[in-house]
C-alpha cells in the first residue's frame, strides 16, 4: 500500500530535471452571484502545493479526475497563467517570465481544441508556423517532412481543416507542435474521440518521437491505455495536490483496481471457470471477466484459450475516476501524499 511514497523518490531530484515545480499553487478569485445585484468572492485553489520533476526525455502521464488541475498546471508549464506562489521551472526558464523565449522549446496539443487555421489547407498553417516561429527553412523542411510521413499527413495537406475528420485534425494539430523541434512536449487528450486505428497510429507515433529524439513529454489523458502503452511513470493529481506518483502498476495496485478481458467465444457457453478472474457479464458468445489490474493479462488469456473455443479478445482498463475513487477507499491516497 505504500507503493506511491517508496516510488516517488525514486523518480525524484534527477540531475538534468526538465520540468521542475516546487511547492507551486494557483489560486483564482471567483465571483459567485448570491442575489440581486449582490456577489460573493471565492477563492478556488486549484493547484496546491505542487511539487514534481521531470528529467530530460521522460514521457509521463498526467492524470486525475475532472477539475482536478491538471489543465492549470500545463497552462503554468506554458507560461499562458502565473502561479500565485512557488517555483517553476521548464528548461531553466521561468514560463510567466520568458513564454516568448520559452515557447521556441516547447510544443502543446490540445485535444480538444486545434491550434490550426479552420478554413485554411492544413499546408498554410504549417507555412504560417514556419515564419511565427522562425524555424530555419531546412529546419523546417526535414521536420514537416518526416511529420507527414510518419503520421501519413501527404493526401491531407491540401485540404481545409474543417474538413479533415477528428483523428486526421489531431495528426496535423500534432505535426504543427513539432515543427520547431521542442524539447517538451504537452499533449493534453491526444487520443480523445479517435478510433481504435487512430488512437494506435498517434501512440506509435509519441513512442517513436520520445526514443529517437529524446522529447520531454507530459501527457494529460482519461485513457489509461494510453499511459500503459507511452509511459513508465504516471503521476495522478486530485484537487490541486499530487497523490500519487510512481509506475502505473502500482498505481493499480494501490487502488486495487480491475481490469476487464472481454472474450468471444465461438458459442454460448456457461460461465468461464478461472481462478484469477471471476466472470462479471455474459451475453451471448462474449463474456467480460474482471482480473487485477496490476497482474498481466498473458497467463490468464493463455489458460483460456487452451480450455474454451476462443475467437477473438480485448482488455480494458478500469477508467481513472474509478481508480482513485478506490484508491480513496483503500486509504490509498492519504499515504501517497503523505
Ligand atoms: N480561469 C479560472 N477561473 C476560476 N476557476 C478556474 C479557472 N480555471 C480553472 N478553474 C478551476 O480550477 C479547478 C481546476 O481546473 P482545471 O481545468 O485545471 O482541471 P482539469 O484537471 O484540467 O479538469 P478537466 O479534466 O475537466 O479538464 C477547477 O475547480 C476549475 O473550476
Amino acid at each position: 500500500m505504500d507503493v506511491a511514497v517508496g516510488v516517488h523518490s525514486e523518480f525524484s531530484g534527477v540531475e538534468g530535471d526538465f520540468i521542475e515545480l516546487d511547492g507551486v499553487e494557483k489560486v483564482f478569485d471567483v465571483r459567485k452571484k448570491t442575489g440581486f445585484l449582490r456577489s460573493e468572492r471565492r477563492q478556488v485553489r486549484a493547484v496546491d502545493s505542487l511539487s514534481f520533476t521531470v528529467p530530460r526525455g521522460e514521457m509521463v502521464g498526467y492524470i486525475g479526475p475532472n477539475g482536478a488541475g491538471k489543465s492549470t498546471t500545463i497552462k503554468m508549464l506554458t507560461g499562458i497563467l502565473t502561479p500565485s506562489g512557488g517555483r517553476l521551472r521548464v528548461a531553466g526558464i521561468d514560463p510567466s517570465r520568458e513564454r516568448t523565449r520559452l515557447a521556441q522549446r516547447i510544443g502543446v496539443v490540445f485535444g480538444q481544441r486545434t491550434t490550426l487555421w479552420w478554413d485554411l489547407p492544413l499546408i498554410d498553417s504549417y507555412r504560417l508556423m514556419h515564419r511565427m516561429y522562425r524555424i530555419p527553412d531546412g529546419r523546417y523542411r526535414e521536420n514537416l517532412d518526416r511529420c507527414v510521413e510518419l503520421l501519413q499527413l501527404a493526401d491531407l495537406l491540401d485540404v481545409p481543416v474543417r474538413q479533415l475528420s477528428l483523428g486526421q485534425r489531431m495528426r496535423g494539430d500534432i505535426a504543427a507542435a513539432l515543427l520547431h523541434d521542442p524539447d517538451v512536449l504537452y499533449l493534453d487528450e491526444p487520443t480523445i474521440g479517435l478510433d481504435v486505428i487512430s488512437k494506435a497510429r498517434v501512440r506509435e507515433f509519441l513512442r517513436d518521437l520520445n526514443a529517437e529524439r529524446g522529447t520531454t513529454v507530459l501527457l494529460t489523458t482519461h485513457d489509461l491505455t494510453d499511459i500503459e502503452q507511452l509511459c513508465r511513470r504516471v503521476m495522478v493529481i486530485d484537487h490541486g495536490r499530487l497523490m500519487y506518483d510512481g509506475p502505473l502498476t502500482g498505481l493499480h495496485e494501490v487502488g486495487e483496481s480491475e481490469r476487464t478481458l472481454v472474450v468471444d467465444l465461438e458459442r454460448e457457453l456457461p460461465p468461464i471457470e478461472v481462478e484469477s478472474a471471476r466472470v462479471v457479464k455474459v451475453e451471448g458468445p462474449r463474456q467480460w471477466l474482471a482480473f487485477p489490474a496490476a497482474s498481466s493479462a498473458a497467463p490468464l488469456v493463455a489458460r483460456i484459450a487452451a480450455e474454451y473455443p476462443l475467437v477473438d479478445l480485448s482488455v480494458r482498463e478500469p477508467d481513472i475516476e474509478t481508480v482513485i475513487a478506490k484508491m480513496y477507499a483503500q486509504g490509498g491516497a492519504e499515504k501517497a501524499v503523505s
